[in-house]
Protein backbone atom coordinates (compact mmCIF):
# COMPACT_ATOMS: atom_id res chain seq x y z
CA UNK A 1 0.00 0.00 0.00
CA UNK A 2 1.19 3.37 -1.19
CA UNK A 3 1.43 5.30 2.08
CA UNK A 4 -0.57 8.46 2.40
CA UNK A 5 1.26 10.32 5.33
CA UNK A 6 3.30 13.82 3.83
CA UNK A 7 6.36 13.91 2.34
CA UNK A 8 6.31 9.71 2.09
CA UNK A 9 7.76 10.07 -1.66
CA UNK A 10 10.10 12.36 -0.93
CA UNK A 11 11.28 10.01 1.93
CA UNK A 12 11.71 6.90 0.08
CA UNK A 13 13.41 8.40 -2.52
CA UNK A 14 15.96 10.36 -0.52
CA UNK A 15 16.50 7.35 1.64
CA UNK A 16 16.88 5.13 -1.92
CA UNK A 17 19.63 7.92 -3.09
CA UNK A 18 21.44 8.60 0.09
CA UNK A 19 22.10 4.46 0.38
CA UNK A 20 23.43 4.46 -2.88
CA UNK A 21 26.11 7.37 -2.24
CA UNK A 22 27.02 5.52 0.69
CA UNK A 23 27.96 2.40 -0.89
CA UNK A 24 29.50 4.31 -3.63
CA UNK A 25 31.64 6.64 -0.87
CA UNK A 26 32.35 3.52 1.17
CA UNK A 27 33.93 1.70 -1.72
CA UNK A 28 35.63 4.62 -3.15
CA UNK A 29 37.51 4.89 0.45
CA UNK A 30 39.19 0.90 0.09
CA UNK A 31 40.30 2.80 -3.70
CA UNK A 32 41.00 5.89 -3.10
CA UNK A 33 44.61 7.28 -4.27
CA UNK A 34 45.95 10.67 -4.05
CA UNK A 35 45.58 12.39 -6.74
CA UNK A 36 41.92 11.93 -6.29
CA UNK A 37 41.22 14.88 -4.07
CA UNK A 38 41.11 18.32 -4.70
CA UNK A 39 42.11 21.24 -2.20
CA UNK A 40 39.53 23.96 -2.87
CA UNK A 41 39.79 27.57 -2.68
CA UNK A 42 38.81 27.88 0.96
CA UNK A 43 41.65 25.11 1.39
CA UNK A 44 39.38 22.78 2.22
CA UNK A 45 39.36 19.01 0.58
CA UNK A 46 36.57 17.27 -2.03
CA UNK A 47 37.99 14.03 -3.43
CA UNK A 48 36.12 12.03 -6.02
CA UNK A 49 33.99 10.36 -3.81
CA UNK A 50 32.24 13.92 -2.97
CA UNK A 51 31.64 14.72 -6.77
CA UNK A 52 30.65 11.27 -7.84
CA UNK A 53 28.17 11.19 -4.85
CA UNK A 54 26.54 14.17 -5.76
CA UNK A 55 26.47 13.17 -9.14
CA UNK A 56 24.20 10.12 -7.90
CA UNK A 57 21.85 12.31 -5.64
CA UNK A 58 20.96 14.61 -7.82
CA UNK A 59 20.30 12.63 -11.18
CA UNK A 60 17.93 10.33 -8.60
CA UNK A 61 16.28 13.61 -7.45
CA UNK A 62 16.23 15.07 -11.06
CA UNK A 63 14.37 11.94 -12.25
CA UNK A 64 11.35 12.02 -9.62
CA UNK A 65 11.10 16.02 -8.92
CA UNK A 66 12.54 18.13 -11.85
CA UNK A 67 11.23 20.88 -10.78
CA UNK A 68 12.98 21.14 -7.22
CA UNK A 69 16.01 23.07 -7.69
CA UNK A 70 19.27 21.89 -5.27
CA UNK A 71 21.57 23.45 -3.17
CA UNK A 72 24.39 21.43 -3.20
CA UNK A 73 28.09 21.73 -1.77
CA UNK A 74 30.07 21.19 -5.10
CA UNK A 75 30.29 21.97 -8.51
CA UNK A 76 31.33 20.74 -11.87
CA UNK A 77 33.34 23.62 -12.69
CA UNK A 78 37.03 21.89 -12.32
CA UNK A 79 35.69 18.48 -13.53
CA UNK A 80 35.38 21.19 -16.73
CA UNK A 81 38.56 22.37 -17.77
CA UNK A 82 41.06 20.27 -19.13
CA UNK A 83 43.48 19.83 -16.43
CA UNK A 84 40.48 18.02 -14.77
CA UNK A 85 40.08 14.86 -17.37
CA UNK A 86 41.42 12.49 -15.29
CA UNK A 87 39.01 13.51 -11.96
CA UNK A 88 36.27 13.75 -14.58
CA UNK A 89 36.64 10.53 -15.87
CA UNK A 90 36.60 8.80 -12.50
CA UNK A 91 33.69 10.49 -11.22
CA UNK A 92 32.06 9.52 -14.28
CA UNK A 93 32.80 5.92 -13.92
CA UNK A 94 31.99 6.10 -10.23
CA UNK A 95 28.45 7.47 -11.12
CA UNK A 96 27.57 5.05 -13.69
CA UNK A 97 28.51 2.61 -11.92
CA UNK A 98 26.51 3.78 -8.65
CA UNK A 99 23.69 4.65 -11.06
CA UNK A 100 23.53 1.32 -13.01
CA UNK A 101 23.85 -1.51 -10.32
CA UNK A 102 20.81 -3.88 -9.73
CA UNK A 103 17.52 -2.76 -7.82
CA UNK A 104 17.68 -3.37 -4.07
CA UNK A 105 14.59 -4.40 -2.71
CA UNK A 106 12.09 -1.44 -2.58
CA UNK A 107 14.15 0.77 -5.19
CA UNK A 108 12.39 1.57 -8.16
CA UNK A 109 13.73 1.79 -12.22
CA UNK A 110 11.18 4.57 -12.83
CA UNK A 111 13.71 6.72 -10.64
CA UNK A 112 16.37 6.61 -12.34
CA UNK A 113 18.33 3.68 -10.93
CA UNK A 114 19.24 0.04 -12.03
CA UNK A 115 21.14 -0.99 -15.20
CA UNK A 116 19.08 0.42 -18.23
CA UNK A 117 19.58 3.82 -16.43
CA UNK A 118 22.93 4.51 -17.71
CA UNK A 119 24.30 8.44 -18.47
CA UNK A 120 26.62 10.54 -20.50
CA UNK A 121 29.52 12.24 -19.02
CA UNK A 122 27.64 15.66 -19.97
CA UNK A 123 24.58 14.17 -18.27
CA UNK A 124 26.51 13.87 -14.70
CA UNK A 125 28.13 16.98 -14.95
CA UNK A 126 25.34 18.92 -15.34
CA UNK A 127 23.93 16.70 -12.77
CA UNK A 128 26.50 17.61 -9.92
CA UNK A 129 25.65 21.48 -10.97
CA UNK A 130 22.14 21.33 -10.42
CA UNK A 131 23.10 22.01 -7.46
CA UNK A 132 24.13 25.64 -7.93
CA UNK A 133 20.96 26.88 -6.67
CA UNK A 134 21.24 29.64 -4.42
CA UNK A 135 18.08 29.47 -1.73
CA UNK A 136 16.13 31.27 -0.15
CA UNK A 137 13.02 32.06 1.46
CA UNK A 138 10.01 31.11 -0.06
CA UNK A 139 9.57 27.38 -2.12
CA UNK A 140 10.52 24.08 -1.91
CA UNK A 141 14.05 22.82 -2.07
CA UNK A 142 16.87 20.48 -1.28
CA UNK A 143 20.14 20.66 0.53
CA UNK A 144 22.39 18.20 -0.13
CA UNK A 145 26.41 17.57 1.11
CA UNK A 146 27.30 14.28 -0.52
CA UNK A 147 30.51 13.99 1.76
CA UNK A 148 30.21 15.52 5.19
CA UNK A 149 33.57 15.17 7.13
CA UNK A 150 35.41 15.25 4.09
CA UNK A 151 38.53 14.79 6.48
CA UNK A 152 37.09 12.50 8.57
CA UNK A 153 36.22 10.52 4.93
CA UNK A 154 39.56 11.13 4.12
CA UNK A 155 41.07 9.52 7.58
CA UNK A 156 38.98 6.60 7.41
CA UNK A 157 36.63 8.47 10.60
CA UNK A 158 33.29 9.35 10.55
CA UNK A 159 31.40 11.23 7.63
CA UNK A 160 28.28 11.21 6.39
CA UNK A 161 26.19 11.60 3.18
CA UNK A 162 23.26 14.51 4.10
CA UNK A 163 20.56 15.54 2.45
CA UNK A 164 17.14 17.49 3.19
CA UNK A 165 13.74 19.27 1.72
CA UNK A 166 13.41 22.63 2.94
CA UNK A 167 9.83 24.08 2.01
CA UNK A 168 9.34 27.59 2.79
CA UNK A 169 12.40 28.03 5.54
CA UNK A 170 11.41 24.96 7.12
CA UNK A 171 13.38 21.53 7.15
CA UNK A 172 10.72 19.06 6.65
CA UNK A 173 12.77 15.97 5.91
CA UNK A 174 16.47 14.83 6.46
CA UNK A 175 18.44 11.93 5.48
CA UNK A 176 21.91 10.92 7.23
CA UNK A 177 23.76 8.02 6.11
CA UNK A 178 26.70 7.07 7.74
CA UNK A 179 28.50 4.10 6.97
CA UNK A 180 31.29 4.38 9.30
CA UNK A 181 28.94 4.84 12.39
CA UNK A 182 28.40 1.81 14.81
CA UNK A 183 24.98 0.44 15.03
CA UNK A 184 25.21 0.58 18.39
CA UNK A 185 27.58 2.93 20.68
CA UNK A 186 26.99 0.22 22.92
CA UNK A 187 29.27 -1.72 20.82
CA UNK A 188 32.04 0.25 19.13
CA UNK A 189 33.56 -2.81 17.46
CA UNK A 190 30.43 -3.94 16.05
CA UNK A 191 28.81 -3.85 12.90
CA UNK A 192 28.60 -0.29 11.14
CA UNK A 193 26.46 2.23 8.94
CA UNK A 194 23.15 3.34 9.80
CA UNK A 195 20.86 5.85 7.39
CA UNK A 196 19.15 8.05 10.39
CA UNK A 197 15.74 9.59 8.61
CA UNK A 198 13.41 12.61 10.10
CA UNK A 199 10.06 13.81 8.60
CA UNK A 200 8.66 16.74 10.18
CA UNK A 201 5.43 16.08 12.38
CA UNK A 202 6.74 11.89 12.01
CA UNK A 203 9.26 10.81 14.54
CA UNK A 204 12.98 10.11 14.15
CA UNK A 205 14.29 6.63 13.42
CA UNK A 206 17.68 4.63 12.70
CA UNK A 207 17.43 2.37 9.87
CA UNK A 208 20.27 -0.70 8.69
CA UNK A 209 21.77 1.13 5.72
CA UNK A 210 22.51 -2.10 3.39
CA UNK A 211 18.54 -2.72 3.31
CA UNK A 212 16.54 0.60 4.97
CA UNK A 213 13.66 0.65 2.19
CA UNK A 214 12.66 -2.93 3.23
CA UNK A 215 12.75 -1.56 7.18
CA UNK A 216 10.62 1.24 8.94
CA UNK A 217 14.08 0.97 11.34
CA UNK A 218 13.77 1.90 15.11
CA UNK A 219 12.78 5.08 16.64
CA UNK A 220 15.08 7.06 18.52
CA UNK A 221 14.28 9.97 21.19
CA UNK A 222 16.78 12.07 22.96
CA UNK A 223 16.87 10.38 26.76
CA UNK A 224 16.92 12.75 29.96
CA UNK A 225 20.85 13.48 31.06
CA UNK A 226 22.27 14.67 34.37
CA UNK A 227 25.85 16.25 34.75
CA UNK A 228 27.01 12.92 35.20
CA UNK A 229 26.02 11.51 31.89
CA UNK A 230 26.20 14.46 30.03
CA UNK A 231 29.13 14.32 27.57
CA UNK A 232 29.72 16.97 24.45
CA UNK A 233 29.96 16.02 20.77
CA UNK A 234 31.91 17.87 18.65
CA UNK A 235 34.50 18.49 15.84
CA UNK A 236 37.63 16.60 15.37
CA UNK A 237 38.98 20.16 13.47
CA UNK A 238 40.16 23.04 15.24
CA UNK A 239 39.19 25.34 12.75
CA UNK A 240 35.71 24.51 12.88
CA UNK A 241 34.50 25.20 16.42
CA UNK A 242 36.10 26.78 19.33
CA UNK A 243 37.23 23.67 21.60
CA UNK A 244 38.23 25.42 24.38
CA UNK A 245 35.42 27.28 24.85
CA UNK A 246 33.58 24.41 25.13
CA UNK A 247 35.49 23.35 28.29
CA UNK A 248 34.68 25.98 29.89
CA UNK A 249 30.78 25.87 29.26
CA UNK A 250 31.42 21.97 29.99
CA UNK A 251 32.56 23.28 33.38
CA UNK A 252 29.82 25.51 33.95
CA UNK A 253 27.67 22.81 33.91
CA UNK A 254 29.41 20.40 36.28
CA UNK A 255 30.04 18.24 33.10
CA UNK A 256 32.65 15.41 34.20
CA UNK A 257 32.83 13.27 30.65
CA UNK A 258 35.15 13.87 27.90
CA UNK A 259 33.61 14.76 24.80
CA UNK A 260 33.54 12.74 21.73
CA UNK A 261 34.69 14.53 18.75
CA UNK A 262 33.75 12.80 15.55
CA UNK A 263 33.53 15.02 12.02
CA UNK A 264 30.05 15.33 10.05
CA UNK A 265 26.43 15.50 10.86
CA UNK A 266 26.85 12.09 12.35
CA UNK A 267 27.09 13.91 15.52
CA UNK A 268 23.57 14.90 15.17
CA UNK A 269 22.17 11.46 14.57
CA UNK A 270 24.56 10.41 17.73
CA UNK A 271 23.01 13.12 19.87
CA UNK A 272 19.52 11.85 18.51
CA UNK A 273 19.90 8.36 19.71
CA UNK A 274 21.01 9.26 22.93
CA UNK A 275 24.83 8.99 23.10
CA UNK A 276 26.38 12.07 24.29
CA UNK A 277 24.01 15.12 25.19
CA UNK A 278 25.03 18.11 23.63
CA UNK A 279 26.00 19.21 20.44
CA UNK A 280 28.07 22.17 20.78
CA UNK A 281 29.57 24.41 17.93
CA UNK A 282 31.01 27.87 18.77
CA UNK A 283 32.76 29.72 15.88
CA UNK A 284 36.16 30.82 16.15
CA UNK A 285 36.14 34.24 15.05
CA UNK A 286 37.24 33.79 11.10
CA UNK A 287 34.21 35.41 9.97
CA UNK A 288 33.23 32.05 8.48
CA UNK A 289 29.35 31.56 7.56
CA UNK A 290 27.99 28.09 8.25
CA UNK A 291 26.45 26.24 5.25
CA UNK A 292 22.64 25.31 5.30
CA UNK A 293 23.84 21.77 4.14
CA UNK A 294 26.34 21.23 7.28
CA UNK A 295 22.87 21.49 9.69
CA UNK A 296 19.74 20.95 7.88
CA UNK A 297 19.11 17.39 7.90
CA UNK A 298 20.78 16.75 11.36
CA UNK A 299 18.32 20.03 12.39
CA UNK A 300 15.14 17.89 11.83
CA UNK A 301 16.57 14.94 12.88
CA UNK A 302 17.32 16.38 16.60
CA UNK A 303 13.84 18.55 16.66
CA UNK A 304 11.85 15.22 15.72
CA UNK A 305 13.99 13.02 18.66
CA UNK A 306 12.72 15.82 21.15
CA UNK A 307 15.25 17.99 21.17
CA UNK A 308 16.52 21.69 20.56
CA UNK A 309 18.61 23.31 18.22
CA UNK A 310 19.33 27.24 17.54
CA UNK A 311 22.58 29.12 17.89
CA UNK A 312 24.64 30.40 20.60
CA UNK A 313 22.27 33.06 21.49
CA UNK A 314 19.36 31.03 21.56
CA UNK A 315 18.06 32.15 18.12
CA UNK A 316 16.27 29.57 15.27
CA UNK A 317 18.66 28.55 12.74
CA UNK A 318 17.19 30.40 9.64
CA UNK A 319 17.22 28.32 6.77
CA UNK A 320 16.07 31.06 4.53
CA UNK A 321 19.07 33.35 3.88
CA UNK A 322 20.23 31.40 1.27
CA UNK A 323 23.04 28.98 0.97
CA UNK A 324 24.83 29.94 4.44
CA UNK A 325 23.05 30.63 7.73
CA UNK A 326 23.87 34.52 7.36
CA UNK A 327 25.24 35.86 10.62
CA UNK A 328 24.20 33.15 12.98
CA UNK A 329 26.48 32.95 16.12
CA UNK A 330 27.09 29.04 16.19
CA UNK A 331 25.30 25.96 17.04
CA UNK A 332 23.65 24.59 20.09
CA UNK A 333 21.64 21.09 20.04
CA UNK A 334 20.65 19.15 22.87
CA UNK A 335 17.55 17.75 24.57
CA UNK A 336 14.29 20.17 25.83
CA UNK A 337 15.84 19.46 29.71
CA UNK A 338 19.45 19.94 28.88
CA UNK A 339 19.25 22.77 25.99
CA UNK A 340 18.18 25.88 28.07
CA UNK A 341 20.85 24.88 30.78
CA UNK A 342 23.88 24.78 27.64
CA UNK A 343 22.65 28.51 26.40
CA UNK A 344 23.00 30.45 30.25
CA UNK A 345 26.83 28.40 30.44
CA UNK A 346 27.01 29.61 26.46
CA UNK A 347 25.90 32.87 27.94
CA UNK A 348 28.24 32.86 31.24
CA UNK A 349 31.57 31.49 29.14
CA UNK A 350 31.41 34.27 26.67
CA UNK A 351 30.58 37.38 29.41
CA UNK A 352 33.79 36.11 31.26
CA UNK A 353 35.55 36.14 27.89
CA UNK A 354 34.86 39.43 27.22
CA UNK A 355 35.68 40.85 30.71
CA UNK A 356 38.72 38.86 30.76
CA UNK A 357 39.58 40.39 27.19
CA UNK A 358 39.14 43.84 28.59
CA UNK A 359 41.49 43.58 31.30
N1 LIG B 1 36.09 27.51 9.48
C1 LIG B 1 35.05 26.71 9.56
N2 LIG B 1 34.18 26.84 10.60
C2 LIG B 1 33.13 26.03 10.72
N3 LIG B 1 32.84 25.02 9.83
C3 LIG B 1 33.67 24.85 8.79
C4 LIG B 1 34.81 25.66 8.60
N4 LIG B 1 35.43 25.23 7.49
C5 LIG B 1 34.71 24.20 7.01
N5 LIG B 1 33.65 23.97 7.79
C6 LIG B 1 32.58 22.99 7.60
O1 LIG B 1 32.65 21.98 8.59
C7 LIG B 1 32.13 20.81 8.02
C8 LIG B 1 32.52 19.61 8.82
O2 LIG B 1 31.90 19.74 10.05
P1 LIG B 1 32.51 19.09 11.35
O3 LIG B 1 33.60 20.02 11.83
O4 LIG B 1 31.33 19.08 12.27
O5 LIG B 1 32.99 17.74 10.99
C9 LIG B 1 32.70 20.82 6.63
O6 LIG B 1 31.87 20.05 5.81
P2 LIG B 1 32.51 19.23 4.56
O7 LIG B 1 33.43 18.22 5.11
O8 LIG B 1 31.27 18.69 3.93
O9 LIG B 1 33.19 20.27 3.71
C10 LIG B 1 32.67 22.30 6.26
O10 LIG B 1 31.52 22.67 5.52
MG1 LIG C 1 33.55 20.38 1.84
MG1 LIG D 1 29.74 19.45 5.23
MG1 LIG E 1 30.89 18.00 2.08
Amino acid sequence: MVSTLPYAAEKQIAIAAVRRACVLTASVFNKLIKQETLTKDDKSPVTVGDFSAQAVVNTILNRTFPDDPIVGEEDAADLRVESGTALRERIIQLASETLTAELVPGEKEEWGLGPKNGRTTEQLLDAIDRGNYQGGKTGRMWTLDPIDGTKGFLRGEQYAVCLALIVDSRVELGVIGCPNLPVSASEPSGPRGCIFVAVRGQGAYQLPLDDPLSSTGTKIAIPTFTPETLNFLESVEKAHAKLSFNDRVGQILGVTRAPTRMDSQAKYCSLARGDGGVYLRMPVGSGYKEKIWDHAPGSVLVEEAGGIITDGRGQPLDFGLGRTLGENYGVVAAGKDVHPKVIAAVQQAKAEEEAQSQL
